[in-house]
């Protein structure tokens, strides 16, 4: 298959795309793929370090409100689209499919243009801006929480998942804690941190609790962000030498590092979500207010009405919540095992080769 894979921005966008990538490799090993980003998203870093094959389009986002900086954009978005048209009729892929964020919205509309299969994949259970544009014009609009479905044409839209589960969960609990974060293999452990790049009240929060979590007998690892963990430094120094915390910026082995943990804090987004639930564990979602239409509470809430979370508004965040509602967890078993299983229920480990089967849908209906 020659496939045009884009998406990107941030994280959450990206990492779906991968593991998408490397899950189409594994079924055929032959397939060319070639993935299209922006130089200023973190897709810029992540993807030719994956050893992809990256090009890039210049774009930039449309504001929600009336902005003169619109016109930008616009003219931006007709740049792009004609572009992409040029990198798409270079490549002659088979089918293109884009996982959200700005730059998939000139690829795949250019594509659609074209009269190539497009797909989209929504990985949140609000639409983003860009994939509700490009749903009038793409075959099959892919997406991992049933309450999304509603946002987009009902003949077109499947549920899959993110493709980010399969990579997961098959994982198992490895020798990490102790090699990498001088903790105890065996003992029970936390993992807090907020998105791919930190978040301010959960650093806040967290900072105020270190004194408590040195006292408690489960362990804690905190990925702070690198900007809060430059700022915080000397605060963190202090609890360098406890022998239940490890605190560092950023997790680069997160998938490890979940697997061989008991619970998890952090925000609620649409990736980090699947990882978790991939996993099958419980978790304490602190939502971020700042993002389109609120749709990380929603995400959370999908987990909570099943009984998979629990959640604390970040204005109510306080560092006593979070300590007792860890401890809330820990202390009842019940309530873990439960927890612990609805969230197992959510995951949908089988992700990728539901997305494949769609991408071979439309390749072959061309
Ligand atoms: C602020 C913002 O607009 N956030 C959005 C963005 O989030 P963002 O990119 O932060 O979101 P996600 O939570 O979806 O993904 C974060 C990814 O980074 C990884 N990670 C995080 C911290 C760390 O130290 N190490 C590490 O590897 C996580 O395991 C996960 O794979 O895209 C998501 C779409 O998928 C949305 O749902 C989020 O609302």
């Amino acid at each position: 298959m020659r496939i045009i894979v884009t998406g990107g921005g941030t994280g959450g966008h990206i990492y779906p795309a991968l593991a998408f990538i490397n899950h189409l490799k594994t079924i055929e090993p032959e397939s060319d793929v070639l993935y299209v980003g922006t130089e200023r998203g973190l897709e810029s870093k992540i993807v030719p370090a994956a050893g992809i094959y990256f090009k890039t389009v210049d774009i930039q986002g449309f504001r929600r409100s009336f902005s003169f900086s619109n016109f930008k954009t616009l003219y931006k978005f007709l740049k792009s689209t004609s572009d992409a048209k040029k990198i798409i009729k270079d490549f002659e892929p088979d089918v293109v499919i884009g996982t959200g964020g700005y730059v998939a919205g000139p690829v795949l509309y250019a594509a659609a243009k074209l009269k190539i299969p497009t797909l989209v994949h929504e990985q949140n259970s609000i639409p983003g801006i860009t994939n509700k544009f490009l749903s009038k014009y793409v075959d099959k609009v892919a997406v991992a929480f049933e309450a999304v479905k509603p946002y987009f044409p009902r003949e077109k839209t499947v549920f899959t998942g993110n493709p980010r589960a399969q990579e997961v969960a098959s994982l198992e609990a490895t020798d990490i804690l102790e090699t990498e974060y001088e903790l105890k293999k065996d003992k029970k452990t936390v993992v807090i941190f907020g998105g791919s790049r930190g978040a301010q009240t959960i650093n806040e929060a967290v900072k105020a609790a270190l004194p408590k979590f040195a006292e408690k007998d489960y362990q804690l690892v905190y990925a702070s962000g690198q900007i809060y963990y430059d700022e915080d430094y000397a605060e963190f120094a202090k609890y360098k030498e406890s022998a239940n915390i490890a605190i560092r910026p950023y997790i680069s082995n997160m998938l490890e590092v979940l697997a061989s943990s008991d619970l998890i804090l952090c925000r609620a987004g649409a990736t980090t979500i699947a990882e978790i639930t991939a996993l099958g564990l419980p978790t304490i979602f602190v939502p971020s207010p700042n993002v389109t239409a609120d749709h990380q509470t929603k995400n959370a809430q999908a987990l909570v009405d099943i009984g998979a979370a629990k959640m604390i508004r970040d204005a109510e965040l306080t560092a006593e919540k979070m300590l007792e509602s860890i401890s809330e967890i820990f202390s009842d078993e019940s309530l873990y095992q439960a927890m612990s299983e609805a969230s197992k229920k959510a995951g949908v480990p089988d992700a990728s080769d539901r997305l494949y089967q769609l991408v071979k849908e439309i390749k072959n209906n061309e």
